[in-house]
């Protein structure tokens, strides 16, 4: 049995952990995939690059009214599909090729498999070919991510389906894509195929899409997606089955039996810790009820050694946050009596549809439920010049303030380029800027989109300072 000083779970942010810091450090990495985890092959960057290729998709239909005329003359899946993974699977390669060879990495010995606890610090990975080696390690990083949850539908095995893993590299596109969920996944999975001309049906079980926004947020982006999907509010999803004619979903809906027939299904249901996989409880490590293996504010586990990052142990599932904490496990292997804390304050998030959605901090509803004494602030992009120039009609922003110190408690953007516009408060959050002070003390450049949060800002009713 092979001892090492280090074994890294998962090459997703664990991988960015080793530098030449970690030179004389022996270290095992464990994958059982593809090099470079979720984000990179399967996530946010390949999604990312699918959507605007949509939102260019997606212009001419909105065109017309500037009174440009343009038109979708065609759209080439297998160009699109390959610019994508032409572009990413290199950069996965190159990223195992490079710890499994280059001479950075001579201290490293990467495994393939899966690992999971046997004992105490003693992990045993199970390769491809089912061959099994157990290695010991004095510290482990735990960065095992999630994976998409397949719900008991009945059918669903039998009919075959898609998650977020595989229907980027569809063969073909289909002539009609159902979606069940009605989060992240769903909302930009719905807008990549619903500009590149497919006909989308979105299941959701509840009555509002994307429910853990702001409520007002999440009610403009449901009339929003109505308009450009078959939105179906209310419909449990009972059977699948597939037929000659496509899959036919039958749903339970207040108004009694429903059925939609699609060529190609989506399951997009929420992500799952991979916890089970590694099976922490033989080393001592805690998880807890939602399969998340447990550590505090230094990402340290229960166990002297043993740290964990990102999915596998955070309720946020987002890849700013596992970059973070993989940073402070860095920091904290290095220098472990002077260990630096994860910092979770303001941790903002983008749903990369049509439209764009950006949140930071508290939702009113949060602010209400935990008694916490807001005013608001909203400013429409149609009143803004650029929004003019845009001729934008349903994006807005709205954000919270203590009435009393003017400090930010959540800023909630749906509109063009709401991923950006928002960053200027993540900033004055973090910085604990108030409201006033960020309004009034810098320049706004005109007449650009940030005008959307300066007139927020300038709405909300606090006292002048
Ligand atoms: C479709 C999609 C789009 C997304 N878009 C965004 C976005 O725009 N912005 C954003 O912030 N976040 C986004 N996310 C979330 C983001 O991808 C994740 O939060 C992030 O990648 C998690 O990183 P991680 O290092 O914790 O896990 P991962 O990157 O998943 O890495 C975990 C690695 O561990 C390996 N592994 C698991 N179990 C074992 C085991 N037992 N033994 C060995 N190896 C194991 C896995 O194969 C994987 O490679 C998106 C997610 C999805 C699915
Ligand atoms: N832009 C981004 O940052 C981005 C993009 C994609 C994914 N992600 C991350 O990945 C995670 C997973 O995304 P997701 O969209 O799969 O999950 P999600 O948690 O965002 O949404 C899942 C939705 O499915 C619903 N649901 C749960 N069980 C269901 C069932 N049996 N039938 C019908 N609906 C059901 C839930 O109520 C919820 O609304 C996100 O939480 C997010 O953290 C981030």
């Amino acid at each position: 049995m092979t001892h090492y000083d280090l074994v890294i779970v998962g090459t997703g942010s664990g991988n960015s952990i080793l530098d030449q810091r970690f030179a004389d450090w022996k270290t095992a990495v464990v994958e059982r995939g593809t090099f470079g985890g979720t984000c990179l092959n399967v996530g946010c960057i390949p999604t990312k690059m699918f959507v605007h290729t949509a939102d260019l998709a997606a212009t001419p239909a909105k065109s017309s009214r500037f009174g440009v005329d343009e038109r979708v003359t065609g759209v080439r899946w297998p160009d699109i599909r390959d610019r994508v993974f032409g572009r990413i699977d290199p950069i996965a390669a190159g990223g195992a090729e490079y710890r499994r060879h280059h001479a950075d990495n001579a201290n490293v010995t990467v495994y393939d498999g899966t690992g999971r606890f046997t004992a105490a610090k003693e992990l045993t990975v199970t390769g491809p070919d089912g061959q099994t080696r157990a290695i010991t390690g004095d510290r482990f990083v735990l960065a095992a991510g999630s994976r998409p949850i397949v719900p008991p539908i009945p059918g669903l095995a039998e009919t075959g389906f898609h998650t977020s893993d595989t229907v980027m590299r569809l063969d073909r596109l289909p002539r009609r894509l159902g979606i069940i969920g009605s989060g992240f996944v769903a909302a930009e999975f719905a807008h990549i195929f619903s500009s590149l001309g497919v006909e989308v049906t979105l299941v959701a079980r509840s009555g509002l899409l994307l429910r853990h926004e702001d409520t007002e947020i999440a009610t403009r982006y449901t009339e929003l997606a109505d308009d450009r999907y078959d939105v179906r509010l209310n419909h449990e999803t009972i059977g699948v089955t597939r037929s000659d004619t496509g899959i036919t979903l039958r749903m339970l809906s207040p108004e009694g039996l429903a059925e939609v027939v699609v060529d190609e299904l989506l399951v997009a249901v929420g992500r799952q810790p991979n916890s089970d996989l590694l099976d922490p409880a033989r080393t001592g490590v805690e998880v807890d009820e939602a399969g998340r293996v447990v550590v505090d504010e230094f990402q340290r586990t229960a166990v002297d050694g043993i740290y964990a990052l990102g999915d596998l142990s955070s309720p946020y599932q987002l890849k700013h946050v596992a970059n973070h904490e993989s940073r402070v496990v860095q920091h904290n292997l290095l220098h472990p009596d002077e260990p630096i804390a994860s910092d979770h304050r303001y941790v903002p998030s983008a749903v990369f549809g049509a439209p764009q959605i950006a949140s930071v901090g508290l939702t009113e509803e949060e602010a209400k439920d935990q008694g916490v004494r807001y005013v608001v602030g909203r400013q429409e992009y149609a009143g803004i010049a650029y929004g003019w120039a845009m001729e934008d009609t349903t994006g807005f922003a709205k954000i919270l303030a203590d009435p009393d110190t003017g400090l930010i408690l959540g800023a909630h953007v749906l509109g063009p380029q709401a991923s950006s516009v928002l960053q200027p408060v993540i900033q004055a959050m973090s910085f604990g800027l108030d409201a006033s002070t960020m309004a009034r003390g810098q320049y706004w450049i005109h007449p650009a989109l940030p005008e959307l949060i300066e007139n927020a800002l300038l709405n909300l009713d606090l006292p002048k300072r």
